[in-house]
């Protein structure tokens, strides 16, 4: 059986949906359980595009050993020397490197000859190869460029050292065979190309892009990029997690195989969604909340009968359980302990202490404790950032129909001091957040706000995803809690928290 190699882009071109804005320590997390999931390859961020990000990078590639870490970079020194500084911690360090090849893109945007590009292309590969023994170079909308000149462009940039070809369909324009047709086209045509590790990387503009990657592996294609729950720029990238159980299901068909721990997939998506913010539809295919439940009898009665009548996925293939011991009020540390270790967690005593604390104190209001609460305790505990050292002390907020929301609240600042004020608004939630703006002293735009629950049932935990402008400066911030409100203002604290570029008052108070 063939072995595809899986190239995770959930890091960069995950992170380029709209509305994701990833920290060091949240990347780190995904990074390491991209490891446990099984991933071949990690693009861990752009390096270049902020010092964030390389950061990030260097981190992921100082701390992950079981998957090659690499980074993306233009065609420009500055982004590759950016890219060597981000990754020349790991093993063997590896670099991608990408140059626009359509026509389109070439004249509009890079305002440059097909010449010119391919000059461009040959000096970045040359210029990554003295730092890098492993390259990959992109040749960006290429399923929209012309076919010889993308072979020549190949060619070139293979004969001055690139090791892994990547043929993007930048903009998700192309179909299934017609891709197909372009990796048969280069086979065919590009000298050298045999030795070549040729690579995938679909969009998903036309809902294509998990066919389109299955066409190129029919094709020849041997690593596969692609996201988890398919995030990315516009509607996205390949889900990966489908990619590689339509493999699993259908080897009778394809033939092949991936190195994914498939049993790794389900917390995996969750701790994606829940640090991006991306929530998963219920409807989608392996990691949806409905992609195992059945609601019609007919197939209620099939499956009832025989499981395989309705259902060519189990869902604990993809690591779905349903967990039989209740945790609640009454249970104690062992049995904490025991579910955490099932769901993956490995905690020191110290941090056991704390989270076992944290899970007491959430059983006073909650009657049951469910894996989903679990998850959402450690990730708040595992992430948590406090950069500019905001912590809530105390909300209070009086509502009535006849009556103007205030919120009153109490703040903690690094230093130590409790600010308090009140102020109105139209809404609970808008009381809540003009007082936390009097309270930090500086004008918050909140650009961005959404709200879910972490499970069913009136208990539920509430999980609050906001935006926020601070003058340049922009954060997301995530809160955790029983009650809306409290998540609504956790949340924003959690924003301003993580916002980078502080204006001097920030902080300052
Ligand atoms: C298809 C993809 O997903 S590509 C990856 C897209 N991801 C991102 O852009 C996220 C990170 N990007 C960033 O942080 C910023 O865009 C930066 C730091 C990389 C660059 O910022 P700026 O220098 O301000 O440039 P800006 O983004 O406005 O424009 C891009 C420039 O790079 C050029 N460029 C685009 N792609 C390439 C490339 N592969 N190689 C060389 N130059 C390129 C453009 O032509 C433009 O050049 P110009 O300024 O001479 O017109
Ligand atoms: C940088 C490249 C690989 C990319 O993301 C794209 O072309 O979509
Ligand atoms: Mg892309």
């Amino acid at each position: 059986m063939r072995r595809i190699s899986l190239f995770d882009t959930t890091l960069r071109d995950g992170e380029q949906s709209p509305g994701v804005n990833l920290n060091v320590k949240e990347k780190l997390e995904i990074a390491r359980q991209l490891e446990r999931l099984g991933m071949d390859v990690i693009e861990a961020g752009f390096p270049a595009s902020s010092n964030s990000d390389l950061l990030a990078v260097q981190e992921i590639a100082k701390t992950v050993k079981n998957s090659s870490i690499t980074g993306l970079a233009r065609s420009v020194k500055g982004d590759i020397d950016a890219a060597w500084e981000a990754l020349k911690y790991s093993e063997e360090p590896r670099i991608h490197v990408f140059l626009a090849t359509s026509p389109i893109h070439m004249k509009y945007k890079l305002n440059k000859t097909p010449d010119q590009v391919i000059e461009t292309a040959v000096n970045a590969v040359k210029y990554a190869a003295k730092y890098f023994p492993v390259i990959q170079w992109s040749a960006e909308d290429a399923c929209r460029s012309e076919l010889p000149f993308l072979a020549k462009i190949v060619e070139e940039v293979i004969a001055a050292g690139a090791k892994i070809i990547n043929i993007p369909d930048t903009v998700g324009y192309i179909t299934p065979k017609e891709y197909g047709e372009i990796f048969k086209y280069l086979q065919q045509n590009v000298k050298g190309i045999e030795n070549i590790t040729l690579s995938s990387h679909c969009h998903d503009d036309l809902g294509m892009a998990v066919a389109n990657a299955l066409a190129a592996i029919e094709n020849g294609v041997n690593q596969i990029e692609g996201t988890i729950n398919g995030l990315g720029e516009r509607a996205g990238n390949t889900a990966l997690e489908e990619l590689a159980v339509a493999l699993h299901i259908r080897n009778d068909y394809y033939n092949a195989t991936t190195g994914l721990v498939l049993n790794e997939i389900k917390r995996t998506s969750d701790l994606v969604s829940n640090l991006t913010g991306m929530i998963v539809p219920a409807n989608k295919a392996v990691v949806g909340k409905n992609a195992f439940a059945h609601e019609a009898g007919i197939h209620q009665d099939g499956v009832l009968k025989e499981k395989t009548t309705y259902e060519i996925i189990s869902p604990e293939l993809v690591g779905v359980t349903t967990n039989s011991m209740v945790l609640g009020k009454h249970s104690g540390r062992h049995a904490f302990k025991s579910r955490l270790v099932e769901l993956g967690y490995s905690l020191s005593d110290e941090e056991l202490n704390k989270m076992f604390k944290a899970f007491k104190e959430l059983t006073e209001t909650k009657k049951e404790i469910t894996d989903e609460d679990l998850k959402a305790l450690m990730l708040e505990e595992k992430v948590a950032t406090n950069d500019n050292g905001y912590e809530l002390e105390s909300l209070q907020v009086q509502f009535g129909t006849a009556q103007i929301p205030t919120a009153t609240i109490s703040l903690k600042t690094k230093d130590g001091e409790i600010i308090q004020e009140a102020s109105t608004g139209a809404g609970s939630v808008e009381a809540i957040y003009n007082t936390l703006e009097r309270c930090i002293g500086t004008t918050i735009q909140l650009t961005d706000y959404r709200i879910q629950s972490n499970t069913s049932g009136r208990d539920a935990l509430a999980q609050v995803y906001v935006k926020v402008k601070i003058g340049d400066g922009e954060a997301s911030g995530r809160g955790v809690a029983q009650d809306v409100l409290e998540a609504s203002a956790k949340a924003y604290i959690n924003a301003v928290n993580r916002c980078t570029i502080v204006p001097e008052k920030l902080g300052a108070i």
